[in-house]
């Protein structure tokens, strides 16, 4: 992993390809959550109607293959671990594998190197006379948080004095199965137990279900955060419970609980009087260590100007992320852990080169062409060669009423936008596969597939007519496999027979296509890298472009044969 030397100082200006011309336009697409398994009636993309994807995997071996999108391949801890948005764009993006901030919390936690940072001195400032507040994902998904490393966190503040802890706890049910919120909030009661015997006053203050409480992204829609700050801030909700554990078992009686969409309650005494509103001089940690669904709170959190709903209170706090999530705002100002210094993007480099690029995307992944692609840096790296449109998102509606979400006004833009001939790459990111796969709902998840191989032959069709190349790949599985299975790959039953559902992603290759008129007759899959990953689509786009990619890049998925 990132075994490379540093490129530092090394020149930005690319070397021509020996063999592929610069200026045809390349349209790169990515299919979020399409991975590659056997056919099953739990493989959704195999149960849709897909026939353009159909004709491309006819390709193979030299224009359609597998590369890894998970683990150890993406700078996950472990070959265990799923890939996800984050880790994957940022592969398919920086042609690199970093460490993840996963792995540097992991790190930074057993070394414990984490209590002598910055971010730690900083907020041990409010230990003596406030209380300290954890809020994040209560998962063991490892996409943006992990409950060990919030374990670990309690016991190590605690030990570093912090006397007064409150935890505000986000349900998960998309990166783990759902109904799993009881079995973390159970241990984590037992932790905060655990902590009260050893005279830590350490409750959990409040929670809902992320999809619905505080975790938006994109700024989707800011009343999901609102409602994480009226419940972690003011201590508001519409819900109130003596405990955590009697929270989430009483919200999951209503029929159609989700640990997704649990609604925002908060733990009140005997009294009624909220456990654990945030107040003037208090410590606030974020912990989740991805940033796209964390950084609207650490906007709420740090800016003393902020516009996107009324905060009734702004207390002065002392606020750090588990990470800093945006480096290009600098955003939170103070971090427990240095974020991966993901550099010279294939992004920065295309545009030092002359690339022009349009990125396009719904709101809901917009930052995934974008931020993410481009090492979690917002903004444009050359604003006169780049444009970047975003489609706005449904706003209210689950993904499984509407799954054909934004895919066809995503290829209308790429369309337009290559048949325009203003751009030399067209990058869009398709969303179907993964936002519907994450509902669980198998036929809904069918419908979202189809809906994205009819949006990839609008491209197509308009890369045809410019005589351009594409690259089609995806940024890791979930839409081909929504059955929780056992070792064999059996799908697990609940006790009443029926098939436990998988919403989160997968383990599972992706497929990467490429093709198109402009493509030169003797490109072709290389065979001696059969365990490619995303890292190696970068240099593989810049061939393409016309370029070499620079030394320190995985190396590139293609060669060029005599024909
Ligand atoms: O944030 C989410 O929606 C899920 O936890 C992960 O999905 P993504 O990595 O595809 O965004
Ligand atoms: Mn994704
Ligand atoms: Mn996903």
């Amino acid at each position: 992993m990132a075994t490379r030397p540093p490129a530092e100082g090394k020149p930005w200006e690319l070397a021509a390809h020996p063999r592929l011309a610069k200026g045809t336009l390349v349209g790169v697409v990515v299919l979020d959550g399409w991975g590659e398994a056997p056919p099953d009636p739990f493989n959704c993309i195999h149960a849709a109607d897909t026939p353009t994807l159909d004709a491309l995997k006819k390709a193979a071996p030299a224009r359609w293959r597998l590369i890894k999108a998970h683990g150890t391949a993406v700078g996950l801890p472990t070959d265990d671990d799923m890939g996800n948005s984050e880790v994957g764009h940022n592969a398919l993006g920086a042609g690199q594998i970093y460490a993840q901030g996963a792995k540097l919390v992991d790190l930074a936690l057993a070394s414990g190197k984490i209590y002598e940072g910055e971010g730690f001195k900083y907020i041990r400032q409010s230990f003596d006379d406030g209380t300290l507040h954890l809020i994040g994902l209560l998962s063991d998904g490892g996409v943006h948080s992990r409950f060990d490393q919030l374990q670990l966190l309690l016991k190590g503040a605690s030990e570093h004095g912090a006397k007064r802890i409150r935890v505000h706890v986000l349900t998960d049910g998309r990166d783990v199965l759902d109904g799993s919120s009881v079995r973390f909030v159970e241990m984590l009661e037992e932790d905060l137990a655990r902590l009260r015997e050893k005279g830590v006053d350490a409750r959990v203050a409040s929670g809902g279900g992320r999809m619905y409480v505080t975790m938006d992204r994109y700024e989707n829609d800011w009343q999901v955060v609102k409602r994480g700050w009226d419940a972690h801030v003011l201590g508001e909700a519409p819900h109130k419970f003596k405990n955590a554990l009697e929270a989430v078992k009483k919200l999951r009686e209503d029929p159609k609980a989700n640990d997704q969409y649990l609604p925002p309650f908060v733990i009140v005494d005997e009294s009624g009087k909220p456990v654990g509103p945030i107040q003037d001089g208090d410590a606030v940690v974020t912990f989740n260590f991805r940033a796209d669904r964390m950084v609207m709170l650490a906007k709420a959190l740090e800016y003393e100007n902020f516009d996107k709903f009324d905060r009734i209170r702004f207390p002065k706090i002392r606020y750090a992320g588990m990470l800093q999530y945006d480096g290009e705002l600098k955003l939170p100002s103070h971090y427990l852990v240095a974020p991966p210094e993901i550099e010279r993007t294939s992004g920065e480099y295309l545009a030092r080169n002359g690339v022009r690029t349009y990125a396009c995307s719904e709101t809901v992944k917009f930052g995934h062409v974008t931020f993410f692609w481009n090492g979690n840096r917002s903004g444009y790296f050359n604003p006169s060669l780049e444009k970047y449109e975003e489609i706005p998102s449904d706003i209210g509606i689950p993904f499984n009423v509407q799954p054909k979400m934004k895919a066809l006004e995503i290829a209308q833009k790429a369309r337009d936008a290559i048949l325009s001939r203003k751009f030399d790459q067209v990058r869009v990111n398709i969303a179907n596969g993964d936002m519907v796969g994450h509902t669980g709902d198998i036929e809904a998840t069918i419908v979202g597939c189809k809906a994205a191989d009819e949006a990839v032959k609008i491209i197509l069709d308009a890369i045809e007519q410019v005589g351009g190349i594409f690259v089609l790949t995806a940024d890791h599985g979930n839409a081909e496999d929504m059955a929780k299975r056992d070792k064999s790959g059996k799908p697990l039953r609940d006790k009443d027979g029926k098939v436990q559902t998988l919403t989160s992603h997968t383990l599972n290759p992706v497929p990467i296509a490429i093709g198109g008129p402009g493509l030169a007759p003797g490109v072709r899959f290389r065979t001696d890298l059969p365990n490619a990953g995303l890292a190696n689509v970068a240099a593989t786009v810049m061939n393409l472009h016309g370029f070499e990619a620079p030394e320190h890049y995985e190396p590139t998925l293609i060669e060029v044969v005599d024909k």
